[in-house]
């Protein structure tokens, strides 16, 4: 299946320090991404990178198997809303939308229009004078109705009221469904992921700690409580993703293709977000990135 964002080795300097380092993905078609990881992990980077906003400082990126940005019929083929949702203050709503149509060969001004009267926004109104909500529902909208084939979202949803997140990725999602479109989100609200994506990629420390499809990042992670135990001695299948310890207790969480057969471990499946958070926790040696494939 064709790669929307595949990455080799790749790296972005900012003077002496890295943004993002030896981060190698490869991410089919047809799936919500969400990126994930604490701040300043490198997610805007590689967004900006996957946007061609950056050039790598060392390795490789295709972006729907080609450079970044590298010509019209690219740009044409990739949906970029920044974290800062960018609108032009002094023009309409109704300007940004005959803006859009100008510039994007593919634009959809029925969906572009019907999303802004379902929005309630003002086609008169200056963006300028927008809620901050509204400018990120009026930069999504230019977004959607472009129809790219790879829609990418920086923090989108951070500045939506619950009922416009759960709206917007509902949408998000259909539109996936229906067109041929790919998404990757950047998020901090995990439960909002948990409902949007189907693909998950953690950065952690400017690497890449693990990326797959949600259901079987989920089927291959466990949590085990049970007696105090050294991490180092369960089975060589079973790696410790994090470990906390009290004088009698021990609560891990491993990845594993196969049975825990130890009658001594408790053993629990995970949420979206323990895994995730289990991940974000720095690990004691260097960590490894995992990438789960189907
Ligand atoms: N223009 C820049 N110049 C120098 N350093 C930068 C620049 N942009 C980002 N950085 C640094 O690169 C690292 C990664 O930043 P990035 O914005 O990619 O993180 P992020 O994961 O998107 O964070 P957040 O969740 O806070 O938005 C941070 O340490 C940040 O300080």
């Amino acid at each position: 299946m064709k790669a929307i964002l595949r990455a080799q080795d790749l790296g972005k300097r900012y003077g002496r320090r890295w943004a993002l380092r030896e981060c190698a993905v490869d991410i089919p078609a047809g799936h919500v991404v969400g990126l994930v990881g604490p701040n300043g992990a490198g997610k805007t980077t590689l967004l900006k990178l996957a946007g061609g906003q950056l050039t790598p400082t060392s390795g490789r990126i295709t972006v729907l198997g080609e450079e970044p940005a590298a010509g019209p019929a690219q740009l044409a083929k990739v949906g970029f809303v920044a974290q800062d949702t960018p609108v032009y203050a002094g023009l309409s709503v109704a300007e940004h939308l005959r803006l859009g149509a100008r510039l994007n060969p593919g634009w959809n001004a029925v969906l572009a229009r019907e999303r802004i009267e379902r929005l309630g926004l003002d086609p008169a109104h200056r963006a300028g004078k927008l809620s901050g909500g509204q400018r990120a529902q009026l930069a999504l909208t230019l977004g959607l109705a472009k129809q790219p084939e790879l829609l990418i979202l920086d923090e989108p949803v951070a500045a939506l009221d619950p009922l416009a997140r759960r709206e917007f990725l509902q949408g998000l999602m259909e539109a996936v469904a229906e067109q041929e479109l790919s998404v990757v989100l950047s998020s901090h609200l995990i439960a909002d992921l948990e409902r949007a994506c189907d693909y998950l990629v953690v950065l952690v420390d400017s690497r890449v700690r693990l990326a797959g499809p949600v259901d079987r990042l989920l089927a291959t992670h466990r949590r085990l409580s049970g007696p105090r135990r050294d991490p180092g001695r369960l089975p060589g299948d079973q790696h410790v993703v994090s470990a906390s310890h009290t004088d009698r207790q021990s609560t891990l969480v491993v990845r594993t293709e196969g049975p825990i057969l130890d009658p001594a471990w408790t053993v629990s499946e995970l949420t979206l977000e323990d895994l995730v958070l289990a991940y974000m926790e720095k690990p004691a040696g260097r960590p490894v990135a995992l990438e789960v494939q189907r």
